[in-house]
């Protein structure tokens, strides 16, 4: 089986096309997911990428967290997506539409002498009603609520940009226990499907920096989602400008809140290499 290795400010991906799977393989993609992910038995990744055919867009993604769940969406992979279909002429269109578990989104590839620099995606309007994000938080938004974990109580605010996140403004990252707090406000009973768990500072209103733990992938070096989700907890509590620079673990994403409501993404794509997955 080929594969593809990409990843998006070090949030990384084993991109496989559906056409290149068996039958029993495309049945079990938690299993495939799992093998591939694994950082020493497998290749290694935050989560498994499938490109697929769409009745309704360009292309369809889907994606799998590398304990085997599978998200509605994942920002940094789509960029991902959006630069490998392109390169290899699945989809020749710019912008290009992807199909995904929250909805077709649209992406534009900004292209120099034939590369991809950067994606711009239009990741469309946060859903900030409590039980579509889902969160059994009261409020709506729910913005500033309080949740306990560990013992301690931490102030959030719940965006779901497809996926859910609940984003917590903390002052600095010394004291943060965000091995056990992640983990712990993951699998959190306000949260019915888990949640995505982003630690956020704010460095001036154009400027924030995060650290992410995410649903069904642990810590990783960036999330496309949980940025946008955060830059949208942050205007909502009035910390920041509709337009801020996240700075990750793994690099930068400029992330704007539109007049039109919709959340955009800017950011890039990278390959690291290409391969044969041998069964052992
Ligand atoms: N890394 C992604 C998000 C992937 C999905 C997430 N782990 C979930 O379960 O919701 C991104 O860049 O958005």
């Amino acid at each position: 089986m080929n594969f593809v290795k990409m990843h998006g400010l070090g949030n990384d991906f084993v991109f496989l096309d559906h056409f290149s799977l068996t039958p029993q393989e495309e049945a079990d993609y938690p299993k495939l997911a799992q093998k591939l992910c694994h950082r020493q038995f497998g290749i290694g990744g935050d989560g498994l990428i499938v490109i697929l055919p769409s009745q309704v867009a360009d292309a369809r993604m889907r994606i799998i967290n590398s304990d085997g769940s599978e998200p509605e969406m994942c920002g940094n992979g789509i960029r991902c997506f959006a630069r490998y279909v392109y390169d290899r002429g699945i989809v020749s269109r710019n912008p290009m539409r992807v199909e995904t578990l929250a909805g077709v989104l649209t992406l534009g590839l900004d292209i120099e002498e034939g590369q991809v620099r950067g994606v711009r995606v239009d990741m469309g309007e946060p859903i900030l009603k409590a039980d579509l994000i889902p969160v059994l938080g009261v409020g709506e938004p729910v913005v500033g609520q309080s949740l306990e974990a560990l013992g301690k109580t931490f102030s959030y605010t719940a965006v779901s940009m497809g996926n859910p996140h609940c984003v917590i403004f903390v002052d600095d990252y010394s004291s943060l226990d965000f091995e056990r707090l992640g983990p712990a406000i993951e699998s959190h009973p306000l949260f019915p499907r888990k949640t995505n768990v982003e630690f956020i500072r704010i460095d001036s209103p154009a400027e924030m920096t995060m650290k992410v733990w995410e649903r069904g992938a642990g810590p990783t070096l960036a999330c496309g989602t949980g940025a946008c989700a955060s830059l949208v907890a942050a205007v909502l509590n009035q910390k920041t400008e509709r337009t801020a620079t996240v700075h990750l673990p793994g690099g930068d994403l400029l992330i704007e809140w539109g007049p039109d409501n919709h959340v955009y993404m800017t950011g890039p794509a990278a390959y690291v290499f290409k391969g044969e997955w041998l069964e052992s």
